[in-house]
């Protein structure tokens, strides 16, 4: 599904003028604005309503993850059910994750506490996100604003927690202490994963961490406010993680999707579980073995919706990590489908092209 602009006006001087206020979807939403600005309007024939209803039989697998790493019987059950997972659906919930329901909730609120602070202190945050400027955590609202074929209905906070964690006084008061400890939760976990996924992949527990796959890790705090025309708009455009793995804690309210086998199926919140997902750099790494499913999320009358996406991946930083397709994972008769990248060159890309519903993974295949 690719969004074409629609450009029969100047949108350049109002994505200028809707950036320039600082204050994001949510300053319209309190500015009390009853229609949807036309920057932020899908095209018809690409609009999620116009998709066939999601399909009430196929449910996304839960996965236990208790007892993993007591229990040898119990971890090569789970193993089998990731691999199945991630070779399917590229995702799956998991309960018993051992990061605290506490932690979860503190994690929400301190998201909500920072959108919903003071607008002229939160505008102190705002930025485009080059990083000649002083503050390590970005707020904005499209990181693509302007590559993108339509805006969506979101504002987003990003925030790098390793390789190189922020001192506390770098980040904002409003979630300075849980951004914090959650993302050190989601380190372990993340850990956890990846030596799951590494003997799913047949390879040596370690073998996804030693190549650098939790070095760099990134907490995006995603700010929906409530639509006044969701049937026009989207709050994240249809799109593949530009990461190794994904890590999604989301509220109660709803309307993130997946696209498997050709229909979209809805990822109902529960407030116990994560969701994970592979990224684009894990598909390619494991020379599409587990793969890189598109999602998005639907606008909504209700709001805000509030969700939290831990990005593993170095991002823009320069390190020396190369991605290409695992030896391990290739042969004579499977051989590489991509070629080598860094991270940083596969970043590069995918922020120039912004979500417009076409894998950056293409331009790397062989
Ligand atoms: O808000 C969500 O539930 C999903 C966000 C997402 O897909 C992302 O951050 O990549
Ligand atoms: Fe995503």
């Amino acid at each position: 599904m690719k969004l074409s602009s629609h450009q029969n006006y100047d949108r350049k001087s109002e994505l200028t003028a809707f950036d320039e206020t600082k204050s994001g979807v949510k300053g319209l939403v309190d500015a009390e604005i009853t229609t949807v600005p036309r920057i932020f309007i899908v095209p018809s024939s690409e609009n999620p309503n116009s998709d066939e209803p999601p399909s009430p039989e196929l449910n996304l697998p839960t996965i236990d993850l208790e007892g993993i790493n007591e229990d040898p019987i119990r971890r090569k059950e789970v193993i089998e059910q990731v691999k199945n997972a991630l070779g399917s659906w590229g995702f799956f919930q998991m309960v018993n994750h051992g990061i605290p329901d506490s932690m979860l909730e503190e994690i929400k609120k301190g998201v909500l506490g920072f959108f919903e602070q003071d607008d002229e202190v939160k505008k102190e945050w705002y930025s485009r996100g080059d990083r000649s400027g002083k503050l390590k955590l970005v707020y904005n609202s499209n990181f693509d604003l302007y590559s993108a074929p339509v805006a969506n209905w979101r504002d987003t906070f990003y925030c790098p927690m390793a390789p190189d964690p922020p001192q506390p006084h770098e980040l904002p008061s409003a979630c300075r202490d849980i951004l914090m400890e959650y993302s050190k939760e989601v380190m372990k976990l993340g850990i956890n994963l990846f030596k799951l996924i590494s003997e799913a992949l047949q390879l040596n527990p370690d073998h996804l961490i030693k190549l650098g796959c939790a070095e760099g890790l990134a907490v995006l705090g995603h700010y929906y406010p409530p639509c006044p025309q969701p049937e026009l708009a989207i709050g994240t455009n249809t799109h593949t993680d530009n990461t190794f793995i994904t890590i999604l804690l989301q509220d109660e309210i709803g309307g993130l999707q997946l696209l498997h086998q050709n229909h979209w199926i809805n990822i109902p919140p529960n407030p116990k579980a994560l969701v994970v997902n592979v990224g684009d750099l894990l598909q390619l790494i494991s020379n599409d073995k587990v793969f890189s499913a598109q999602h998005r999320v639907l606008a909504n009358k209700i709001g805000p919706r509030v969700s939290i996406a831990s990005f593993f991946t170095t991002g823009d930083l320069q390190t020396s990590m190369v991605c290409e397709p695992i030896k391990e994972l290739v042969s004579e008769e499977n051989p590489a489908k991509y070629r080598s990248i860094t991270v940083k060159e596969y970043h590069e890309h995918f922020n120039t092209k912004g979500l417009n519903g076409i894998s950056a993974l293409l331009r790397f295949k062989i």
